[in-house]
């Protein structure tokens, strides 16, 4: 089959990341007899550089025709150090977002078995730990008027939700739960907020068309706390866009690296796929970034596409890595050196060409000074 992918490689190690994850992709189009278009569009500050603004109509109107975009990050420290920029970088992914309604951000986290000891947590506590968390993106006060008083001694962001934009998002939730341990948990700060009352109730009453999933609710304090003390409580979490931000970066840490965790953006018409993680740009240009998130986005996006036997071919090779601990410094093994961005991406993309790894030469594969065999 033939599929036209936007591809924004961003700001940082964006672009690094996202050539494994097409490197995974080719492998896939080889494999099962597929042709990816890539159409590369440009986004962040690479694109305020070049265009002015941080998302080009181009940009836009690539993505609007394309079957699925891969994305990797934005974000510059001259933006980040700077609080009076006008112009900013994540305002094109944001943007980017709203022009798609891309409402629906889902992030799924799991703990690899290979991985258990590369978590804070204790091996008990981490074990087995599968949860997702749906996030709403394209509301809340992300999107609320923003102001800045005159004399700049004062400042305020809006945050307003609709019960549409809650019921849409809240639905995609049950339906995932029904197909997982049927377990909603709502996160939201009702003991404070208007809108998370509002959320509330509207997820109270979307519950009972989900007779066989259960709804819980979390204040959002409670819940990253949870999240940490027993991860293994949680099998889907619905939760507004800012609460959505920060407790999937916790959740993130929990398997051992945010360089894993991978997420789709869904809306109606589009779909995006981008780690969760931004442009680290520590790293930009070192060949160190974990590859992995982008490269298991990849996967995602193509469950999105049907191609359900090549996302798991894609799970298997990172698994496979995992396993030989054929990975980065970030969640390398205390007794073995790591390897770069790139091997990473070659071992996963070789793995998915051969299927398995009896034709594989792993001599080739260097793990910092040593080789795996
Ligand atoms: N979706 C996005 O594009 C996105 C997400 C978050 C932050 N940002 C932007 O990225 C810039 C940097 O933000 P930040 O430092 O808060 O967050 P970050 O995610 O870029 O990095 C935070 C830390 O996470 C680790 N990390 C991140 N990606 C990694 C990878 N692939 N492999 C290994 N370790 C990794 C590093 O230790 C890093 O110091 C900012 O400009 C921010 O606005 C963009
Ligand atoms: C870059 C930023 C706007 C973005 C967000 O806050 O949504 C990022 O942190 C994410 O998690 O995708
Ligand atoms: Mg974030």
């Amino acid at each position: 089959m033939k599929f036209t992918i936007a591809v924004i490689p961003g700001d940082g190690i964006g672009p690094e990341v996202i050539t494994q994850a097409k490197k995974a992709l080719n492998a896939v189009a080889e494999a099962y007899d597929h042709i990816f278009l890539y159409k590369e569009a440009q986004l962040g500050s690479c694109a305020i550089d070049a265009t002015g603004g941080p998302l080009p109509k181009k940009t836009i109107e690539i993505c609007k025709k394309a079957d699925a975009i891969l994305f990797g990050a934005v974000g510059d420290p001259k933006y980040d150090n700077d609080p009076s920029a006008k112009v900013r970088p994540e305002q094109g992914l944001l943007q980017l977002r709203k022009e798609l309604d891309l409402f629906c951000g889902v992030r799924p986290l799991k703990a690899y078995n290979n991985l258990i000891a590369n978590s804070p947590l204790k091996r008990e506590i981490i074990k087995n730990t599968d949860f997702i968390i749906f996030r709403e993106l394209t509301g809340g006060i992300y999107f609320g008027k923003k102001e800045l008083s005159e004399d700049m001694q004062s400042a305020s962001d809006l945050s307003t939700y609709t019960v549409d934009e809650i019921s849409r998002v809240a639905h995609l939730a049950f339906q995932a739960a029904q197909k997982r341990k049927k377990k909603v948990t709502l996160v939201d700060k009702a003991n404070v907020l208007e809108t998370s009352r509002l959320w509330r109730k509207t997820v109270t009453e979307i519950a009972k068309e989900y007779s066989d999933v259960s709804l819980e609710y979390l204040f959002v304090d409670n819940a990253a706390m949870k999240m940490i003390l027993n991860p293994k409580h949680f099998d889907v979490i619905l939760t507004e866009n800012l609460f959505g931000d920060m407790i999937s970066d916790v959740a993130s840490a929990l398997c051992g690296s945010i360089g894993l965790m991978a997420s789709s953006s869904i809306g109606n018409e589009n779909a995006l796929f981008e780690p969760i993680h931004g442009s680290y740009n520590q790293a930009k240009g070192k060949d160190i970034a974990n590859p992995l998130a982008s490269i298991l986005s990849a996967g995602m996006l193509l469950k999105y596409l049907g191609l359900h036997e090549e996302a798991d071919a894609i799970e298997r090779a990172v698994d496979k890595s995992l396993a030989l601990g054929i990975t980065t410094e970030d969640i390398k093994r205390k007794i073995q050196s790591s390897t770069s961005t790139s091997k990473v991406g070659d071992f996963i993309a070789d793995y998915i060409t051969n299927q398995d790894d009896s034709n594989m030469n792993f001599k080739n594969i260097h793990m910092g000074q040593s080789t795996i065999i």
